[in-house]
């Protein structure tokens, strides 16, 4: 059984009302399918405006779609009593883009990390402590780290401690909105395979949303590319995707900075975040 499965979601937003007319909606989201297995990771492709971080929001279950549903984990998300939707939000994790605004800055790295521990297990203090230092050092940071504030780390150590937070509950599937997309190139890398390496070793899933073509074939097992809110291009095997003709598809390998040329010269692979 797959891990999620996303079946014909079509979503619109209403436009701010004006006195007595009510908005008009502008679809953003057209008959949207497909599935992630467990311990696989979707790269999900497009420039912006895409509808790209609305399906992430459906997929967590914080934006309604207006047709259409979310299978996770055998449940169907937006139709399920509070106990179980609670347990499934327990597998269902996010990273943003702003690893800033995804905290609080007035929380200690150890409160931010122990947060859903808090609200999901009853932990000792000791206990507590022990398990945020494991996770610190699990993204390669230090468990002194615990006792910072955020404004105190830089974007890359701050977007580790949200991948902390993320796997603190062992989760089954990971979201990941453009997850690296504020980090210079060297951290772009770093936490690419940070990523790769959790995967792995936790067997996590991911649904990698990004526009970045060469971080998308780092992490993914299969890639989709959307365009204007429909999944125009699916590939299960990520390098069948560079043979698509599909214009949508095109344009965003034509998007992609040439080689160094110090590398060029030196016969070596492209670097930047496509070479953990
Ligand atoms: N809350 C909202 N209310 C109204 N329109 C919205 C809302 N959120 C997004 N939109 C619109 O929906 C469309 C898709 O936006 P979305 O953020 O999902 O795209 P995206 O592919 O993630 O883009 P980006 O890569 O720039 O974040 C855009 O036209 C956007 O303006």
């Amino acid at each position: 059984m797959s891990l999620l499965q996303v079946k014909d979601i079509s979503h619109a937003y209403r436009s701010s009302k004006r006195l007595w007319r009510s908005g008009s909606l502008t679809a953003v989201l057209s008959k949207v399918s497909f599935a992630i297995e467990p311990g696989q990771c979707l790269g999900l492709l497009g420039t912006s405006g895409a509808g790209k971080s609305t399906l992430g929001k459906v997929i967590l279950g914080m934006e309604r779609p207006r047709q259409g549903r979310v299978i996770f984990q055998g449940h169907d998300l937006y139709n399920v009593d509070p106990q179980t939707a609670r347990l499934l939000r327990r597998d269902l994790q996010v990273v943003f883009q702003d690893c800033y605004s995804s905290v609080n800055p007035r929380m200690t790295a150890e409160q931010i990390i122990a947060e859903p521990l808090d609200n999901y297990e009853n932990l000792t203090r000791v206990d507590r402590k022990r398990r945020v230092g494991e996770l610190l050092e699990a993204v390669g940071l230090k468990a002194a780290d615990m006792q910072r504030y955020p404004h105190t780390f830089s974007g890359g150590q701050l977007q580790r401690i949200n991948i902390a937070r993320a796997i603190a509950l062992k989760p089954k599937l990971i979201v990941l909105d453009e997850p690296v997309s504020s980090l210079d190139m060297v951290n772009q890398t770093r936490i690419l395979t940070l990523l790769s390496e959790l995967k792995a070793t936790l067997g996590l899933s991911y649904l990698f949303i990004t526009h970045d073509v060469k971080a998308a074939h780092v992490i993914s097992d299969s890639l989709a590319v959307m365009k204007e809110g429909r999944i125009v291009e699916l590939c299960s095997d990520k390098n069948q995707l560079a043979a698509s003709t599909h214009p949508a598809v095109c344009e965003l390998y034509a998007s992609v900075l040439p080689e160094h040329p110090r590398d060029r010269l030196l016969g070596r692979e492209a670097s930047g975040p496509t070479s953990p």
